[in-house]
């Protein structure tokens, strides 16, 4: 059921990166969503879409037009959600806070003190951040963490992730929260462990390391594999990602869980209660 009136639609949602793959994916997602509806369509000053309707793509009008004005794209909004670069989060966050507007981060590649910084704004406004919003990954983490407590000892442990030819992080914001829970399940600090490339002469594996490995290349939505590597034998554990509409799906759950909520920093395991 799509959400066309402002009465009947719960939630009232802006999207930053509207014109993005997963902006547009999101604005499908809320259109067709029956209890959110499109507050704002915000893109970079400098993208073609700056004054079309946000959901022209699709053919039809919303009435929202894509802006390159934070605060005019979250004027009439409740909540963001913010599929980005890091250095547009922080802009809009900053923007979210002043206007008491609460916010889900699905942008990857956030240094440590962006993160910091995040977690003093969730102090003001309720935020849900994960680097993979989809039910399957969320789930794949709760594997790894018990599979990486059985196989402790024995076993090396490798991720390898692929992208599409367009992104621009590496490793992808999945494979190194695949990383930190399966080196807070060994009681590693994956700072001191992780590996992120080999060339010549390396000498033989160290036990203790975790390796990551990245493709990218065509359309590839994303895949993501660990690899726990013995003696004998091996264990692979696969998520593929064949569609971005889980990703934006698991967004509105997020939106949902948000509602009501006047601040603290969330992840998809409190919205999907895998806590
Ligand atoms: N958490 C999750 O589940 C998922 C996370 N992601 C992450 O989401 C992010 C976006 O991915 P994707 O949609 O594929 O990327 P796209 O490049 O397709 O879209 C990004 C959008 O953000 C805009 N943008 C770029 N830089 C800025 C900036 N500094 N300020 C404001 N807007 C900006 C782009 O505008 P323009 O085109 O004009 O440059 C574009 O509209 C990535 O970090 C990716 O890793 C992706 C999928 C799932
Ligand atoms: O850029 C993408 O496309 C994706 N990014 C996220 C990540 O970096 O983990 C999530 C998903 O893998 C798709």
């Amino acid at each position: 059921m799509a959400s066309t009136s402002a009465g009947a639609a719960r939630h009232q949602v802006a999207v930053a990166g509207a014109t993005g793959r997963m902006g547009q994916m999101l604005i499908e997602a809320i259109r067709s969503s029956g209890d959110c509806q499109l507050a704002g369509a915000m893109d970079l000053a400098s993208s073609p879409a700056i004054g079309n309707d946000a959901a022209a793509f699709l053919g039809v009008a919303s009435g929202v037009p894509v802006v390159a004005d934070v605060r005019a794209g979250l004027a009439r909004a409740k909540v963001l959600i913010d599929f980005t670069r890091p250095e547009g989060t922080m802009t809009h966050l900053a923007a979210c806070r002043e206007l008491g507007v609460n916010a889900v981060i699905g942008t990857t590649g956030f240094s440590a003190d962006q993160k910091t910084q995040i977690a003093e704004i969730a102090r003001d406004i309720a935020i849900v951040m994960a680097p993979n919003m989809s039910v399957g990954v969320n789930v794949t983490l709760k594997l790894l963490d018990m599979a990486a407590r059985a196989l402790a000892t024995g076993y090396d442990i490798e991720i390898i992730e692929a992208h599409h030819r367009h992104k621009v992080d590496a490793p992808s914001g999945t494979a190194l929260k695949m990383g930190e829970v399966i080196a807070e399940a060994l009681g590693r600090d994956l700072k001191s462990c992780a590996v992120y490339a080999r060339e010549g002469v390396t000498g033989e594996r160290d036990p203790s390391t975790i390796g990551f490995s990245t493709i990218r290349g065509g359309d590839i939505v994303g895949d993501h594999t660990v690899l726990f590597a013995g003696t004998g034998e091996r264990i692979e554990i696969t998520h593929k990602s064949a569609s971005r509409a889980t990703y934006a799906q698991g967004s509105l759950r997020a939106v949902r869980f948000l509602a009501g909520k006047r601040s603290g920093l969330f992840d998809m395991f409190d919205v999907l209660g895998l806590n």
